[in-house]
């Protein structure tokens, strides 16, 4: 079900949390919220989820008037990154428990947890305490309750945010997979461009209460529409007074008439990445460019280097400052 947000403003005392800000988002699509701490994020998503009431402006859920509903009657479902599950109950009757306070048939019920408790991969785990589960085991848990009811969307706030590296790339692609299953209206918060870029069908960037782009991921990697978002979403460097991906920039061995000269001040190996900046004395700031392991050792790049750069056809630039 499709979400609007519309005008929605909120303060705290004095200070702008959100500022008027106008959102949609498609029914089924999964979209990220994505931006720096503090940005305002959270209080977007505790807004759409009832939780938090805006000071102006509108709600809509399924073109439904929510702004003025309780949670309860909004049909979302949240997950927030300090799940509390009912440490007493089981991980079947942590599940079950939406739906045995709606009183639905016994019957019934067994069959959603077992259908959703195999949909998390949980099947074997449906006796255990949420306790004797690992944190991936319990966010997945924490899904399973909140698709229990059949909300009409789901609000995911920094899901993974808790778990190590390796356990949130699992559960992320698992996000993905489930959506791509049930297609249920997922909202999710991260701070985290890699996992934006990688799992959702829209990003919303959020700074200081504002939304600076709405777009793919593709959109806003390739068409950033404006400084905060191009280095965001990844790294940037400046070459002539344009802002630029560091993979991006071509590095010569020869002069050329569209190229900057550059002369190398540091060569940096990091991993299976070289990292070269350069002091570029005609545009002031300093330049720092990514290249492999095969350019660099056909340039022979290495401190006090000459050498001349340009940015690579078909790349993404955009006036530093934009
Ligand atoms: N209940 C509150 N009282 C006062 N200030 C608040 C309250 N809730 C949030 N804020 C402030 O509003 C701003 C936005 O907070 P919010 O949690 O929405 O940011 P966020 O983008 O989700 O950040 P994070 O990634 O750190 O969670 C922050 O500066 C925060 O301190």
């Amino acid at each position: 079900m499709s979400i609007e947000v519309r005008g929605v403003g909120k303060r705290f005392g004095d200070f702008v949390a959100l500022d008027d800000v106008d959102l949609s988002v498609e029914s089924g699509a999964l979209t990220a919220l994505l931006g720096p701490s503090g940005g305002g994020k959270s209080t977007l998503l505790r807004i759409v989820a009832g939780l938090e009431k805006p000071d102006t402006g509108t709600v809509l859920i399924a073109g439904e008037d929510a702004t003025r509903k309780a949670p309860r009657h909004r049909d979302v479902g949240f997950v927030f990154q300090h799940y509390a599950a009912f440490t007493h109950l089981s991980v079947y009757r942590n599940v079950a428990f939406g739906l045995e306070i709606r009183k639905r048939p016994k019957a019934d019920i067994d069959k959603r947890v077992r259908e959703l408790l195999e949909l998390v991969h949980l099947e074997q785990f449906a006796d255990r305490l949420p306790a004797q589960l690992s944190g991936g085991q319990r966010q997945r848990m924490a899904l399973a309750r909140a698709l229990a009811v059949e909300p009409k969307v789901l609000l995911l706030d920094e899901p993974f945010g808790a778990l190590d590296a390796k356990v949130r790339k699992e559960l992320r692609d698992w996000l993905r997979r489930l959506h791509d299953e049930v297609h249920v209206t997922t909202v999710f918060v991260t701070h985290d461009q890699e996992e934006a870029l990688e799992v959702s069908d829209e990003i919303v960037v959020i700074n200081n209460g504002h939304i600076e782009q709405v777009g793919s991921p593709d959109d806003l990697y390739d068409k950033p529409a404006n400084d905060f978002v191009m280095s965001f979403l990844g790294p940037v460097t400046t070459l002539d007074g344009r802002l630029v991906r560091p993979h991006d920039i071509d590095v010569r061995g020869e002069p050329s008439a569209d190229a900057v000269a550059a002369t190398v001040s540091r060569v940096q190996r990091v991993g299976f990445e070289i990292r070269a900046e350069m002091d570029t004395p005609g545009t002031g700031e300093g330049t720092w460019v990514q290249l492999n392991r095969g350019q660099s050792e056909a340039l022979r790049l290495q401190e006090g280097s000459k050498v001349w750069l340009t940015t690579a056809p078909n790349s993404t630039s955009i006036p530093a400052g934009a």
